[in-house]
């Protein structure tokens, strides 16, 4: 389906929330285009906001880190971040698609999903951590994340099913965002179903129906190396989320996504 899609390219740029955007773009270097001898002006990364329509949103920010930094970070995930591999209980059956690792603040209540408490880790032993929580936090004005949930997808055989970021403990309109490193994967979106249509009954013959009745609304975003994906308003309420396995993706990819506990 067409997608309600707005640019916003350089220079200050309204965000979805109506804030100007003050992010110059995470660079470990002088960015490429700045002409010499001129004031030190790089480029904001251009945003990319989709209405979902309802009053959920996505903004996508495919050049959030350079290339060179964004390297970087992937190494020392990949090294350091103590990534363990849940039994995680999905529809009823056990999965392993993914090694995952929690961070938080301290006190906040636990998270648990797919039948999984992860420990929480504390930023102090991560600071690159801190680092680019910093740099999220300049990206979206009035963001306020205090945990982490840490993905790596070791090869396309590994994915994430279906799932809405809906616990109770995020509230009714959660910002998450995430930040993405090595391999690119799809990311896609499908609007959950309506209570009618899921009280239109169960099983096989009740999906084709569904299908052919109301296509199902759904978007993908390709997730590039150091790119920031935000979800926002009601689309963690609305909307189901996934990143598919994918045969022809050989490398891994690490993915944060930065959320914010209510306290
Ligand atoms: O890897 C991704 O892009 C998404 C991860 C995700 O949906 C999650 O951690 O809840
Ligand atoms: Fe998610």
């Amino acid at each position: 389906m067409a997608s309600r899609l707005r640019l916003f390219a350089a220079g200050p740029t309204p965000g979805a929330d109506g804030n100007s955007d003050p992010n110059p773009g995470i660079s470990g270097k002088a960015a490429a285009g700045e002409r010499e001898g001129g004031a030190k002006r790089p480029e904001p990364p251009r945003r990319e906001v989709t209405d979902l329509g309802g009053g959920s949103e996505v903004v996508h920010l495919q050049r959030f880190v350079d290339r060179e930094k964004a390297w970087e970070w992937f190494d020392y995930l990949d090294k350091t971040i103590p990534w363990n591999r849940p039994e995680l209980r999905v529809f009823g059956r056990t999965a392993q698609p993914r090694d995952v690792c929690y961070v938080a603040d301290e006190g906040l209540p636990d998270l648990k999903y797919s039948g999984h408490q992860p420990h929480a880790h504390s930023w102090d032993e991560f600071p690159v951590l801190k680092d680019i929580l910093k740099a999220v936090h300049e990206a979206l004005p009035g963001s306020c994340f205090n945990s982490l949930l840490l993905n790596r997808y070791k090869t396309g055989a590994d994915y994430v099913s279906w799932h809405a970021d809906d616990e109770p403990l995020y509230g009714p309109t959660p910002e998450i965002a995430s930040v993405s490193f090595g391999c690119e994967r799809d990311f896609v979106l499908r609007k959950k179903p309506t209570k009618s249509q899921a009280a239109s009954g169960s099983g096989e013959a009740a999906r084709k129906r569904l299908k052919l009745a109301a296509p199902q609304q759904q978007h993908s975003f390709f997730l590039k190396h150091g790119s920031l994906l935000v979800m926002r308003g009601y689309t963690q309420r609305d909307w189901q989320h996934s990143v598919p396995k994918r045969a022809k993706a050989s490398s891994p990819r690490i993915n944060l996504t930065f959320r914010h506990v209510l306290t």
